[in-house]
């Protein structure tokens, strides 16, 4: 039996924080793979170190000094090493990334996966596990992707499958071994790769809350959590902004049926959550609702549209050609919505307005912006009835607008778009209608 766990930052933060990662370790045996993403904030207002990494790459790029930042970063390495009372040369490890930062045009990736890097290299030594570097098992093909495969083959010729070890997240490499970065919170993914890649059993991301929530805790207080979800609900609820997992943490997984575990560090007796394939389990009318700001939406309307052939495809293929995704395309007989995120149009919305205009000859073309998307997620929405009523007369009480609605082909989610300014508002009153009010 193999059980991966990835602990995140928030669990590697401090001496104590080490302590009870090695108490979760201990206490399983088959907790063999430890992924670890880099020591994260102690206190709120602290920095996360990938945070000070990125911030003394863009001093380095402007030629401004870093030396403030750069003993904020070594002062938390030292304080752990000296605290756990380690071996690890962490003085030579910073040395040598100083004289490779002041002596070469140091890559960022390689400068901020040194956050993970060394953090591992600290809890291989605190647990006593080997520390395998990501450069050598998590690579990427050239088009800067995830090699599952060539992965794989490096996971099966580098691990002995009776040794334990620590392997850092958020970082893998290309073949030519020059280390490539994910994206924010990726070591959610080198979990799901290292589970995928050596069959595991279970994958256990430990983090500081029981399992994945009702609704982001920073906008509802104290929300329930939600016992088992599948992958599917999981995909939604973290693609729509439920920052407690990486979004693309589940396709690996997926593929072999490894349930996930999402568990809390400093309560590690709380239930938690499960995710799998399908309920096992009576579900959740709803399994969580997430969200994010700063979409806009494209208005295009035509007379007689649905039936002007390959109009839709036309339109589309503008957007394609601006290399822009879209998340959704309402649509009626006269007028289509293209909701997409403001960040996909930087400096190209007017241009792409000109495009439109000019090869689709609308007879309006608006935009508006500053919306917020709002995913209500449960495999079983479609059995009450009478949801989207109670959704809309809530957000109505409260005189907020929904600018627009869609519903996934499952009706595994309602999505909602508000303006920007009710977001959390309107995260409260569908949380205080669906969750607070069906206990
Ligand atoms: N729906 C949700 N369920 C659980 N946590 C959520 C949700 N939405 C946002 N979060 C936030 O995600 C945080 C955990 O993710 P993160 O800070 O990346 O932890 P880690 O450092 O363990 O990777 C929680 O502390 C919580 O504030
Ligand atoms: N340290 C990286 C990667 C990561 O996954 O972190 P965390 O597990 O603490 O969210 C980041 O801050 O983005």
């Amino acid at each position: 039996m193999l059980t991966v766990a990835k602990f995140g930052g928030s669990s590697l933060s401090s001496r104590q924080q080490f302590e009870k990662v090695k108490t979760i370790i201990n206490s399983d045996l088959n907790r063999r793979v430890v992924v670890v993403s880099a020591i994260g904030r102690k206190e709120k207002s602290d920095d996360k170190v990938t945070d000070l990494l990125y911030l003394i790459s863009a001093h380095i790029e402007h030629r401004v000094s870093y030396e403030e930042l750069w003993e904020n970063f070594s002062q938390r390495f030292r304080d752990l090493k000296s605290e756990l009372g380690l071996t690890y040369d962490i003085e030579l490890a910073l040395q040598e990334l100083r004289a490779e930062i002041e002596s070469e045009n140091l890559p960022e990736d390689y400068l901020v996966s040194r956050g993970e890097n060394f953090t591992a290299n600290l809890m291989a030594d605190y647990l006593s596990f080997e520390f395998v570097d990501a450069a050598e098992v998590i690579i990427f093909n050239s088009q800067g992707e995830i090699d599952l495969e060539a992965s794989g083959h490096h996971l099966l010729e580098r691990l002995d499958p009776t040794k334990k070890y620590v392997i850092p997240g958020f970082y893998g490499a290309f073949e030519n071994g020059t280390i490539r970065l994910m994206s924010r919170g990726g070591s959610d993914i080198t979990g799901a790769i290292l589970s995928s890649c050596l069959q595991a059993n279970k994958y256990e991301n430990w983090t500081d809350v029981s399992g994945v929530l009702k609704a982001d805790p920073s906008i509802v207080e104290n929300p329930m959590s939600t016992a088992e979800l599948t992958y599917d609900e999981l995909s939604e609820l973290s693609y729509m902004g439920a920052s407690v997992l990486h979004e693309e943490t589940i396709y690996p997984i997926r593929a072999l049926d490894i349930p996930l575990f999402i568990k809390n560090t400093n309560a590690p007796n709380d239930e938690g959550s499960v995710i799998l394939r399908r309920h096992k389990k009576t579900p959740d009318l709803i399994a969580g609702i997430s969200g994010k700001k700063n979409y806009l939406s494209i208005n295009i309307i035509k007379g007689q549209m649905s039936s002007e052939k390959g109009f839709l495809q036309k339109t589309l293929k503008i957007f394609q050609d601006y290399s822009i995704n879209i998340e959704h395309i309402p649509t009626g007989i006269n007028q289509v919505g293209i909701i997409l995120e403001a960040k996909e149009v930087e400096n190209k919305l007017l241009s792409l307005l000109e495009s439109l205009q000019e090869e689709l000859k609308p007879e309006e073309l608006t935009v508006r912006e500053q919306i917020s998307l709002l995913s209500i997620v449960g495999e079983v929405l479609i059995k009450d009835s009478h949801l989207t009523e109670r959704i809309f007369s809530a957000l109505a009480r409260k005189n907020i607008e929904i600018e627009m609605i869609a519903q996934s082909p499952r009706s595994l989610n309602i999505i909602l778009g508000v303006q920007d300014q009710f977001y959390q508002e309107a995260i409260r009153v569908i949380y205080d209608e669906l969750v607070s009010k069906s206990l």
